[in-house]
């Protein structure tokens, strides 16, 4: 599991320790400079290579500039762009004193500065950490406008790319890309949630030894799916693993249908009863499931997965409300999110993405558009899940979940050749079999994101593939995951 925290909380944990004396500020600055050596080495060399130090007024700053002594000290030709007046007074004599060289933005002005950055190896992105309001401004926010539009530039990130909210992963006005985030105490959750993920790279933690509080935001690992994932003991039978009912499709949409439920059988589900049109039911259903009875109540299941092609057809949307109302574990997706009733129980999860999402809070009196959930996912899926009561899967590159007691989870396996039609019901067929298997819907929630996003690696390897081919890689997925067990 990796536990993500705020950064308050990570300040906060600091504290003590900072009181006592223990100069957290040189251990952070050692892990950021061996981030940036391991870099230089495994490109060529680390001697007479070049490093850029885009500098800010804090103690972000500060650790990027004990980390350029350190680099200095190894050979490696630093110059610190200082992009305000103010600079941690001991940070920038110590690199002064290593023989860095400083440049500052204001005199050397923003076109100057960005070509002299773009020359450099590598970047280390120093400008704001934690104790930044808000993005960059004024001349540094054109220096890092114009390193953008240069583009191509390596960028490590100290503590996190400067812009990105430690607590949100909101993102304000313009922020460097990085290759890698060079984290301190503790990973910050706006690393792990979208859209901050997307500019992080990959993550490096130095620990600081803090005593940090509860996690802010939890990410399964490969342990976590091998520990919870369900599978069948030798006293079991299909009934016992757990019966999935299944209402979806539509004349209009019968693919969707076809989708979940393959998704479903190839996450492990043993048995499924389908309700849907009778033109699905007679020709187009996998050989495993078995037709429903007509209604709702008339099927024995442990769980409902409702609404993936279910448009415009009257008899399949009171089903779907019939199973929300079941008082059974239900995922209700697609077509079924619009019939979700004011308020439903935590065994209800839903799977917006981001415009379904919008739809959904726009009709409960909070007016959002696509690009507002885009921009601030935790808080619109949090508020989704306060408001109706449900767990919000919210899709996307970054998937969050979020449980109607305020857990968060987020997951990122995937990759965007996910983004295909079709996709998302393959994903609430995995999620209904685990709901089925009787997994609590929050960690049902991330096990499936995470499953379906390496099911999409494996089938995409690196080009295009279709739904059809992430369902068909789900087996291998958890083949490879119970590998050795047994
Ligand atoms: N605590 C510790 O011991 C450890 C902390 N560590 C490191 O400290 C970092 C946090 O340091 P920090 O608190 O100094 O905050 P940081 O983000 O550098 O900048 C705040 C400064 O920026 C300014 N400012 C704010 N917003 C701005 C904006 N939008 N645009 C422009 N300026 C803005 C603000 O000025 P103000 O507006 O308040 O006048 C203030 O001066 C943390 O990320 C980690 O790297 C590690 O060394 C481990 C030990
Ligand atoms: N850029 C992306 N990178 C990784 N995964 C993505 C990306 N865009 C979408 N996805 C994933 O693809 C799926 C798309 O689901 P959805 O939008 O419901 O599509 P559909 O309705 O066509 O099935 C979701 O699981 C989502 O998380
Ligand atoms: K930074």
């Amino acid at each position: 599991m990796i536990s993500a925290y705020t950064g308050t909380a990570v300040q906060a944990a600091e504290k003590p320790l900072l009181e006592a004396g223990v100069d957290l500020m040189a251990r952070a600055a050692y892990g950021l400079a061996n981030a940036v050596l391991w870099r230089l080495r495994t490109s060529g060399r680390v001697y007479g290579s070049s490093v850029a130090l885009l500098i800010g007024p804090g103690n972000n700053g500060a650790d990027a500039l004990y980390a350029g002594e350190l680099l200095s000290r190894r050979g490696v030709r630093t110059t610190a762009v200082l992009g305000s007046e103010r600079v941690h007074g001991p940070a920038f004599a110590a690199f002064q004193a290593a023989g860095g060289t400083v440049v500052r933005l204001a005199e050397r002005g923003v076109r100057d500065s960005a070509s002299l950055v773009a020359q450099a190896d590598l970047v280390v992105d120093g400008l704001l950490g934690t104790g930044a309001r808000g993005g960059l401004r004024d001349a540094v926010a054109d220096l890092v406008a114009a390193l953008c539009e240069i583009g191509g530039l390596q960028v490590i990130a100290c503590d996190l790319p400067s812009g990105v909210n430690a607590d949100t992963g909101e993102v304000s006005g313009v922020v460097l890309s990085a290759i890698e985030t060079v984290t301190f105490g503790g990973i910050k959750a706006g690393l792990l949630l979208p859209p901050g993920e997307g500019f992080a790279g990959d993550i490096s933690y130095v620990d600081l030894d803090l005593s940090l509080p509860a996690a802010a935001l939890e990410r399964l690992d490969q342990d976590d799916l091998l520990r919870h994932w369900p599978r069948p003991g030798r006293s079991d039978h299909k009934y016992s693993r757990g019966v999935l009912g299944v209402v979806a499709g539509s004349t209009a949409y019968p693919g969707a249908a076809q989708l979940a439920l393959h998704g479903a059988l190839a996450a492990g589900t043993a048995m499924i009863r389908y309700l849907g049109p009778a033109t699905l039911r007679a020709g187009g259903l996998p050989p495993e499931v078995v037709p429903g009875a007509s209604t709702v109540a008339a099927n024995r299941v442990q769980a409902w997965l409702v609404g993936p092609g279910v448009s415009d057809d009257a008899e399949q949307e009171r089903r779907c409300l019939d199973a929300i109302n079941s008082g059974l574990p239900v995922l209700a997706d697609a077509g079924a999110l619009p019939l979700l009733p004011e308020r439903v129980g935590p065994q209800v999860v839903i799977t917006p993405h981001a415009g379904e999402l919008a739809a959904l809070l726009s009709r409960r009196g909070h007016p959002t558009v696509r690009a507002d959930v885009e921009r601030s996912a935790l808080e619109h899926a949090r508020l989704a899940a306060q408001l109706t009561g449900a767990t919000v899967l919210l899709k996307g590159a970054t998937i969050v979940v979020v449980s109607p007691q305020g857990e968060v989870h987020s997951q990122s396996e995937g990759t965007p050749w996910l983004a295909t039609a079709g996709s998302g019901d393959v994903l609430a067929g995995i999620l209904g079999a685990l709901l089925a298997a009787g997994v609590a819907p929050p960690l049902a929630a991330a096990m499936a994101a995470s499953v379906h996003g390496r099911a999409g690696v494996l089938a995409s390897g690196g080009g295009p593939m279709t739904a059809s081919g992430i369902a068909e890689a789900v087996p291998q997925v958890l083949r490879e995951l119970f590998e050795g067990i047994d």
